[in-house]
């Protein structure tokens, strides 16, 4: 029998996996939740990609094996936090939602109250194995810095005091605490918090956020540094046209998330 999900979030990354899983046998979109509003669009998608999915303002109550969020920092409360304590697992996109003080543990609260899981997704960046393992030994230092063309920083803290249709040469848009970056950038930093959270946490780990006109990629970087030696990593990813603040990893890593639950090896 096909695993059920639930999409939550219709926008970039939950159409394009939809495309990418409509004819995975061991997978089935059963439902698609989307805010009031949102429901007309949200049942085009629907039609064209996952014609047994309802479309719907909460996730239903009965037939779903597990959520996968894709919707925004709001949405872990509204809509995982519920499903996990109905004992619902969950896959989170929306990694940066962790940087409000008490979510971690609100979240680990309502797994552990429905006896399940959640997943927090790699997304965007790589190496997060190698930070968790090289965690278990000690970290000295992780820095990671977000670099995106300045269209990508559209509707964010970055405009304020420069105009990113003229922007000249890169500008340093923030720098602080990955806490920070999660908070003021939530859908450009959600990296920033992820790779906190694997390592140093998100108080110790420090980020910088460049606007710059000489990128077409989002590039992200990770130098860390402790016991277990060093790493640098530089990621040129691919933004996705629907959305150009998204790299189209992340729709990938949801992907192979959702994939990995259903398959008998996984790597
Ligand atoms: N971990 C990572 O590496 C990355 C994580 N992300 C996260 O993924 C999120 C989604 O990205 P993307 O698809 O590009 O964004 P889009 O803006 O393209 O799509 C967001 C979708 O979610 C819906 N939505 C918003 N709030 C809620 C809610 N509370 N409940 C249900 N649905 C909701 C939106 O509906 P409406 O149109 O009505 O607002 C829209 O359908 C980002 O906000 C970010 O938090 C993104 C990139 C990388
Ligand atoms: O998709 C990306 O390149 C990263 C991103 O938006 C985020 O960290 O929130």
């Amino acid at each position: 029998m096909a695993l059920k999900f639930a999409l939550i979030g219709c926008g970039a990354i939950g159409t394009a996996l939809l495309e990418l899983v409509k004819n995975d046998a061991g997978l089935a979109a059963a439902a698609i939740v989307v805010p009031a509003g949102s429901e007309a669009a949200a049942q085009d998608v629907a039609g064209r990609l996952a014609p047994d999915a309802q479309v719907l303002q909460a996730v239903p109550a009965e037939s779903i094996d597990l959520v996968v969020e894709a919707a925004g920092h709001a949405a872990i409360e509204q809509h995982v936090l519920p499903a996990l304590k109905r004992g619902i697992p969950a896959i989170v996109a929306s990694v940066g939602a962790l940087s409000a003080p008490g979510l971690p543990e609100q979240l680990e609260a309502a797994a552990r109250e429905g006896g399940t899981q959640v997943q927090l997704i790699a997304g965007a960046i790589g190496a997060i194995d190698a930070l968790a393992a090289a965690r278990v030994g000690g970290l000295e230092t992780v820095r990671y810095t977000g670099r995106k063309p300045p269209r990508a920083w559209k509707g964010t803290p970055a405009e304020e005091g420069r105009d990113l249709d003229t922007l000249a040469a890169e500008a340093v848009i923030f720098e602080g605490s990955a806490r920070d970056a999660a908070r003021l950038f939530p859908k450009n930093a959600n990296v920033a918090a992820t790779v906190s959270l694997a390592g140093l946490g998100l108080d110790r780990t420090t980020v910088r956020l460049i606007a710059d006109p000489a990128v077409t990629e989002n590039v992200h970087q990770v130098e860390a540094e402790g016991a277990f030696g060093r790493f640098e990593l530089t990621m040129r990813n691919q933004p996705l046209a629907a959305n150009p603040k998204t790299s189209a990893l992340t729709v990938y890593s949801a992907v192979r998330a959702l994939r990995s639950r259903v398959a008998p090896l996984v790597i």
